[in-house]
């Protein structure tokens, strides 16, 4: 049978044989698991059967029990809302899917249910976990005193606005960048301060900094000590923001922007989080890939900055002519009207990529790639515009 492969029956059973009351478990229908089947029939077996440990436990580890299938329901509604507003990625339940008994076993099925689909869904998945960890380290108490000790925020927006009326071009968030999933290494020797550094000298209007550390070998050093150089380009973290306790990690770290992406969050997680951005002071660049997403995110009061990320992060293809389309028609004039500037975001390796993507409408664009492979990163910039626009 498929998906016995993380069975750990020996270890636990004794376990569960010691102190575990049997009306404990979860639903055993491994379908109730799934998000699009979750149905009404499945969250009431969960209630009933949680009612009927709170009356038999008087142990600690039936309370926890409990706690955890109530988590696991609440992860499962988040979804559902989630589902609604078209999100296909989901969010991993905090305690993790649910354990199945048979006799004095427990183990867990490996299922659709409970394994990442895609590669987004594996980063958000583990980022949920990491951040997790992070704030039991330091609660939200302990980063709100360590932002008096900030750095000040930096206004992203105006250097954007800046750089594109100084060179008639679009202004530039050069990233950087060591590694991707789709790409593997970009550059072996990699000294983050440097490279933050020639970028600057070549006429990059802002930078964007890396920190996920497990798939793109980015981190909140790189982003810390690129500030502390006196790289004067605002900075964006560019993390996968689940929580919004990130954003004032991201700030205590010298971050002047964070990304926020429309395929994984909400709409009022959004909303919730450029709330909170305004109050830190942190521009919000909020990222889509189809008109779904842009039509969210254009509903939503308070946008200044949006990026079309040309790559779909789900299977990694790459489309630069995702940005013109959803610019055509009355997207873009809506962006017009409310002076947004949008961001063309991934893909881009020419002088006529350049051009072709400001056509469409984009007053700033987001590069790593082209750029961050090159031994000059600086030199790279004049080679991607076609000439020097340091000056
Ligand atoms: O290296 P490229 O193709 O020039 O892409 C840069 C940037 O757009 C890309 O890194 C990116 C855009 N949105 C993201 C979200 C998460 C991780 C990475 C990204």
């Amino acid at each position: 049978m498929e998906g016995l492969a993380s069975l750990n029956a020996p270890f636990q059973a004794t376990l569960f044989l010691s102190s575990r009351p049997r009306t404990l478990n979860p639903p055993t229908q491994v379908n109730s698991f799934k998000r699009n089947s979750f149905s009404t029939f499945s969250v009431r077996a969960q209630v009933d059967s949680t009612d009927g440990s709170a009356a038999v436990s008087t142990s600690g580890e039936s309370v926890t029990e409990t706690l955890k299938i109530k988590e696991w329901e609440v992860g499962m509604l988040q979804n559902e809302v989630a589902s609604s507003q078209g999100i296909r990625i989901r969010r991993r339940p905090p305690s993790g899917p649910p354990l199945h008994y048979v006799g004095p076993f427990q183990f867990r099925l490996q299922n659709e249910g409970n394994t990442p689909r895609n590669i987004l869904e594996e980063i958000v998945w583990n980022k949920d976990t990491e951040v997790s960890q992070l704030k039991e380290r330091k609660p939200l108490s302990v980063l709100k005193k360590a932002l008096e000790n900030a750095p000040p925020a930096r206004d992203f927006i105006g250097a954007l606005r800046a750089a594109n009326e100084r060179t008639g071009l679009p202004g530039l968030i050069a990233e950087v960048k060591k590694a991707s999933p789709s790409r593997g290494i970009l550059r072996e020797n990699f000294d983050p301060v440097e490279i933050a550094q020639s970028y600057e000298k070549g006429g990059a209007a802002c930078l964007s900094v890396l920190t996920d550390e497990k798939y793109f070998k980015g981190s909140f050093e790189n982003l810390e000590a690129i500030r502390k150089a006196g790289v004067k380009c605002p900075l964006l973290c560019k993390e996968f923001i689940v929580d919004a306790w990130q954003l004032y990690y991201a700030r205590t770290k010298g971050a002047d922007a964070v990304l926020l992406i429309a395929a994984v969050l909400p709409d009022l997680d959004i909303k919730y989080m450029i709330k909170i951005c305004k109050l830190l002071g942190l521009t919000a660049l909020v990222e889509v890939h189809d008109e779904r997403e842009f039509d969210r995110v254009l509903s939503i009061e308070g946008i200044e900055l949006i990026g079309i990320n040309n790559r779909n992060l789900e299977t990694f293809e790459l489309d630069i002519s995702i940005t013109k389309k959803l610019l055509e028609g009355e997207r873009g004039k809506i962006v017009r009207e409310r002076d947004i500037i949008m961001v063309g975001e991934s893909g881009l390796f020419t002088p006529e990529d350049i051009a072709y993507v400001q056509e469409a409408g984009v007053r700033a664009i987001l590069v790593g790639e082209s750029i961050v492979k090159q031994s000059d990163p600086g030199k790279g910039i004049s080679n991607l515009f076609g000439k020097d626009i340091s000056i």
